[in-house]
């Protein structure tokens, strides 16, 4: 793999939330072994937060290794805590488009995205995706399809539909859409993850992956038909599985990935497992993006007990899949 040169680009996220400082931390913790910078307004750093403001990526090479480097976006209003101000939404969305820009221009090696507060979004300047992942599917444009992986030492998931209602799961959910997130899935393990024959689960979407039609049907309709066809290719796949019992520890022995059929299927059981090293991965981008497992923690933002270690690994995945040897 031919290394993309660079720094990782952190995008500030929501500032009322702990993106600031994670970032924050996970700068101290990472400097000298990978290149990094912020892009945000300075006023939302940690008071006392040593940085220089820089106008290109290519400038942190001459920043003092003891200061942050910050590409400085100027946001409406300075911000408190745990409070998010509509005035900023436009700032934090505008830092995500202006990072991708850089990462995409290649002045960039891959973007780690602090959490974004997607009602604060909405409700300030009236953001018409759903999380980052479908936004950067828009910003990347052309045929990109997204697909979410949350990942870690014990576990791959890939959730098929993402951030819609569970009311709508069933009819969002399609023969061509689980296919399209499997092969994106299937190739991504191969080509960024270095997994040559990718050993694929797949989550029914009903209990007991519907018990043979006696609790729902899509398995049997069509779901078994896709598997059926991917495995014809070549493919390592097995299901419908039933999705409460693929999670345990020898179940997770069995496969390199479960694909689930909706966003808590799969984010709960990394999450219980792994809260504070699961990673946030887009694939099928034509850049690389990761972002901590967690969000933007209003509860505890601005008390300086937000643990970093996500973030920490965010980074050091996207420069690993970078070919940044750390
Ligand atoms: N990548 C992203 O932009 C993500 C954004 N979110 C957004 O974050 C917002 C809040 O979501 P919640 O469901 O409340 O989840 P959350 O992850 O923000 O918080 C859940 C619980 O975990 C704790 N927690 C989270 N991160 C922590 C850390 N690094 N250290 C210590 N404790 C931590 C919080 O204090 C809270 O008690 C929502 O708007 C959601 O959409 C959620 C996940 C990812
Ligand atoms: N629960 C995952 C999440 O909300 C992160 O989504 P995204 O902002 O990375 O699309």
């Amino acid at each position: 793999m031919t290394p993309v040169t660079g720094p990782v680009l952190m995008s500030c996220g929501e500032p009322a939330g702990i993106g600031p400082e994670i970032a924050v931390a996970a700068w101290d913790a990472l400097k000298g072994t990978i290149p990094l910078a912020w892009m945000g307004d300075p006023r939302h750093l940690p008071a006392g937060t040593r940085f220089t403001a820089i106008t290109h990526p290519r400038e942190i090479a001459e920043v003092d290794a003891h200061a942050l480097p910050v590409l400085v976006h100027s946001f409406a209003a300075p911000t408190i805590p745990g409070h998010p101000n509509p005035a900023n939404a436009q700032g934090v969305i505008d830092v995500i488009a202006a990072c991708v820009g850089w990462v995409q221009d290649g002045a960039a090696a891959a973007l780690c995205t602090a959490p974004i507060h997607k009602k604060a979004l909405i409700d300030g300047a009236d953001f018409q995706h759903p999380g980052h992942t479908e936004f950067l599917q828009a910003l990347a444009g052309g045929t990109s399809r997204a697909v979410m992986m949350l990942a870690s030492d014990t576990l791959r998931v890939v959730p098929t539909t993402i951030h819609i209602a569970l009311e709508d799961v069933p009819h969002a959910l399609t023969p061509e859409l689980l296919h399209e997130t499997i092969t994106i899935t299937h190739n991504a393990l191969r080509s960024q993850f270095g997994i040559k024959t990718p050993r694929i689960a797949v989550a029914g979407l009903n209990p007991h992956a519907g018990e043979g039609g006696a609790m729902g049907m899509q398995e049997q309709d069509w779901i078994g038909d896709v598997i059926d066809t991917l495995a014809a290719t070549g493919m390592n796949i097995r299901g419908p599985l039933p999705a409460d019992t693929m999670f345990h520890a020898r179940a997770r022995e069995g496969y390199d990935v479960a694909v689930a059929m909706y966003h808590d299927q799969a984010l709960i059981p990394i999450k219980t497992l792994d809260f504070d090293r699961g990673v946030n991965v887009t694939l099928g981008l034509p850049f690389i993006r990761t972002s901590p497992d967690h969000g933007t923690a209003f509860d505890i933002a601005g008390k300086g007990i937000a643990n970093p270690t996500s973030m920490i690994e965010a980074i050091k995945l996207a420069a690993h899949m970078a070919g940044q040897h750390v």
